[in-house]
C-alpha cells in the first residue's frame, strides 16, 4: 500500500449538485497545479461528456468486477448507477503529483476522510436551491434530473458543518480566488501572487 507522505493532501470538493463544485474544483486546481482523480461510473455519458475526462465510463460487469476485487476506496449507488474511486487511482496521483483532487458527494466525501485522515481536506461548495435550479436549467438538465437533484439538496446541505472549510460559490470569481488563496495559505505554501 502507498505511505501518505507528509505533503500529500486530498482535496475533497463536495456540496449540492448544482452548486459549482466541478467548475470551481477544476478552476482552482488549474491555478494550483493540481490533478483531479476520475471516478469510475456505470451511468451513460452525457452528450458533452468525455470517458476518462469527466468519468472513466465502464459496464456494470466491469464495474462489479472491479468491486469484487476491492478496487475501490468506496462505492455508492445514486438513481440506479454505481460510482467509485479506485484506491490505486488515488495512490499514484499522489505519488505523481502531491495535491489532488476530486468531487463527490456528502457518501464519497466522509468515506474518504475517514481513510484518509488528515491528509484529506472537505471543501463544501453551496449556494441557495433557487439560483442552483437557475445554473441545472442553464446547463441543459431535464426537468426530471433537476427534481432528483433538488430531492438531495437539503441532505447535502446538511453536511456542511462536516468540512474543513466552506464556500458560498456565488460570484465565481470571488468563490476562486477565496479558495486558492484558502488552500495556499493553510496548506501548499505555493505563495500565490496576485498579480492584477
Ligand atoms: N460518493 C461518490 N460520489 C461521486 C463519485 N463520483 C461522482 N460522485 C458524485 O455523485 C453525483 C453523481 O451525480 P450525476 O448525476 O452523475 O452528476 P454529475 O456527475 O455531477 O454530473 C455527483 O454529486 C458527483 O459529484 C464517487 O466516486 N463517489
Ligand atoms: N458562481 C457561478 N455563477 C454562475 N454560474 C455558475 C457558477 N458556478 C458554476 N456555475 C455554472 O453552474 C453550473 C453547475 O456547475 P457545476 O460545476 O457543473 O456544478 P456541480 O459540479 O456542483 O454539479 C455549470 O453550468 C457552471 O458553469
Amino acid at each position: 500500500m502507498y505511505e501518505l507522505k507528509d505533503h500529500d493532501i486530498i482535496f475533497i470538493f463536495t456540496g449540492p449538485n448544482g452548486a459549482g463544485r466541478k467548475t470551481v474544483a477544476q478552476m482552482s486546481g488549474d491555478t494550483l497545479g493540481m490533478k483531479q482523480v476520475i471516478s469510475y461510473t456505470t451511468r451513460a455519458p452525457r452528450s458533452s461528456e468525455v470517458d476518462g475526462q469527466d468519468y472513466h465510463f465502464v459496464s456494470k460487469d466491469e464495474f462489479i468486477a472491479a468491486e469484487r476485487n476491492q478496487e475501490f476506496v468506496e462505492v455508492i449507488e445514486i438513481d440506479g448507477n454505481r460510482y467509485g474511486v479506485k484506491e490505486q487511482d488515488v495512490a499514484d496521483m499522489l505519488q505523481k503529483h502531491g495535491a489532488i483532487y476530486l468531487v463527490l458527494n456528502r457518501f464519497g466525501a466522509e468515506s474518504l476522510k475517514q481513510r484518509y485522515g488528515r491528509k484529506a481536506a472537505r471543501i463544501f461548495i453551496y449556494a441557495d436551491l433557487k439560483t442552483i435550479v437557475k445554473r441545472e436549467e442553464e446547463r441543459g438538465d431535464s426537468p426530471e434530473l433537476i427534481d432528483r437533484y433538488t430531492s438531495h439538496y437539503d441532505e447535502e446541505m446538511a453536511y456542511k458543518d462536516h468540512c474543513e472549510h466552506i464556500f458560498e460559490n456565488l460570484d465565481l470569481a470571488h468563490t476562486v480566488f477565496d479558495l486558492t488563496k484558502t488552500l495556499d495559505d493553510n496548506y501548499l505554501h505555493r505563495n500565490l501572487v496576485d498579480k492584477d
